[in-house]
Order: C-alpha cells, then structure tokens, then sequence
C-alpha cells in the first residue's frame, strides 16, 4: 500500500492496546505534505502512543502506519546532552559536514553565536530552542512536536509559538503537534482533531489567515467548540 502524493502520513485502522486497555481504536488519519496538524485530548486518551507510532518508537498492534523517513521529534524537555557544547548537540549523528548548517540552524531560531555554549548555561527557552535547531538541521519531512512549549514560562511560550510557526511556514515540513493548550491549536493549527476514548471525536480545519488573533470571533468560536469537546463547556472567554 503506498500513500497518495500528496500526503506526509498516511493511518488506515490503527488499533494500539496495552494490555487489556485498548488506547488507540482505529485511526485513519491522512496528514498533507506541509500540513500542520494538532492533536488535542484529555490526559492519557494516546495522543504521545499515537506520535510514537509515527515516530517508529512503537508498533500498533493493527492497521497500516505510512510516514517518511526523514522524521524527528521534539519533547517537553530539550533533551540536551549536557557534556557537549550546543552546536555538537545540534549536529549530535552527523557527518563534521553538517557543522555549517548546523550554525545555520542556530542563526535561525535566534541563537546565532550560541554554538560553543555549554547547555547547562541556557535558560529553558533557550535549550528549547537548540532542541527545534536540532530537529531542523535534519530537514525533516514530518516534525513530531510533544508539548513543546509546556515546560515554558507564559511569555516563553508565545514567543516560540511564533517562531515554530515562522520556521514551519519556511522549511513546510508536515506537522503533528500534541497540545493540552487550545488557544495554541487555534493560533497554529491547520487542523485539529480532538481523540477521546480511542478514536477523533472532532476534526476541524482551521481555515483563519495568520498571525491569527485570539479576539477574532471566528476564534472564539473554535476555542469554544473544542473546549466543549475537551467537556471544559462553560469555559469559554
Ligand atoms: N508502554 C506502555 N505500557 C503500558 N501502558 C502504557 C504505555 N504507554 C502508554 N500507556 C498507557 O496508555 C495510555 C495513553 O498514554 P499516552 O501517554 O499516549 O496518553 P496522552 O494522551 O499522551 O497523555 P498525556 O496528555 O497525559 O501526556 C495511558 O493510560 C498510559 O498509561
């Protein structure tokens, strides 16, 4: 089975289990070339075993999983090896010849000049942001991004929101980030599947021109509807 061109991924009845306790109760699920997609859902409904799936780290127990190679994930935490300087961590498995883009990468989430610093010397945002250079050096096809932003202060956090989406526009990998956070679905997401028991209780495509703005009533609306999905109703602001 091959999937068509234009898609990045391509799920078709994914059933994942562990133990009696069945996670993910099949899937389908095709992700564009390009697109970014943002998987919402209360704690513990799968949304980190289906991305490890795509990510090749688990094996389903049913279904076809497609997903490029040339894939990379980025977590909560930035993951850094402490006893290597920041642009070793970045090129961390590729050829000396990688250095230069390495820098490149660098320069491009803000850290140009960064790379003979040590991690232990970042603040949070700043290892995070050697994290996304880490994954941008590898030009990845498909970008797994698992509650990138969570660990970071409230300022932090927008300002990477922006970034992530400025470098996204650029480099147009395929997108799959899981968030518990909606109004950042909202502000990034191409579309947003909301998985409770199992399977995609809504799929939504976010059709508003960006940078998006949270007063927008058109906003709102979105905000509100996966809010009640997430069973948060009255939460609406
Ligand atoms: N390796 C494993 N062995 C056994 N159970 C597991 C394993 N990995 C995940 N689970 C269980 O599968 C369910 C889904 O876990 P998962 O981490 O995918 O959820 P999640 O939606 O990402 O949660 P959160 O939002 O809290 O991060 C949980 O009940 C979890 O305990």
């Amino acid at each position: 089975m091959s999937a068509p061109a234009s898609s990045a991924v391509s799920i078709r009845g994914l059933r994942k289990a562990f133990g009696p306790k069945t996670v993910l109760d099949g899937i389908d699920l095709e992700i564009r070339r390009g697109e970014f997609f943002v998987l919402l859902g209360p704690s513990g409904t799968g949304k980190t075993t289906l991305l490890r799936i795509l990510a090749g780290l688990e094996l389903p127990d049913e279904g076809t999983v497609l997903a490029p190679r040339r894939r990379t994930t980025v977590y909560q935490e930035p993951r850094l090896v402490q006893a290597r300087r920041v642009l070793a961590n970045v090129t961390l498995g590729l050829p000396r010849s990688a250095r230069e883009a390495g820098r490149g990468a660098l320069a491009e989430v803000g850290l140009e000049g960064y790379g003979g610093a040590w991690p232990a010397t970042l603040s949070g945002g700043e290892a995070q942001r050697v994290a996304l250079a880490r994954a941008l050096v590898r030009d990845p096809e498909l970008l797994l991004l698992d509650e990138p932003f969570a660990a970071l202060d409230a300022l932090t956090r927008l300002q990477m929101q922006e970034l992530v989406a400025e470098l996204c526009e650029r480099h147009r990998p395929a997108v799959v980030l899981v968030t518990h956070d909606v109004d950042e679905a909202v502000r990034l997401a191409d579309r947003v599947a909301v998985l409770r028991e199992g399977s995609f209780a809504v799929e939504q495509p976010i059709d508003l021109p960006h940078p998006r703005d949270r007063s927008d009533p058109a906003f709102i609306a979105h905000r509100r509807r996966f809010l009640s999905h997430l069973g948060v109703a009255a939460a609406s602001h």
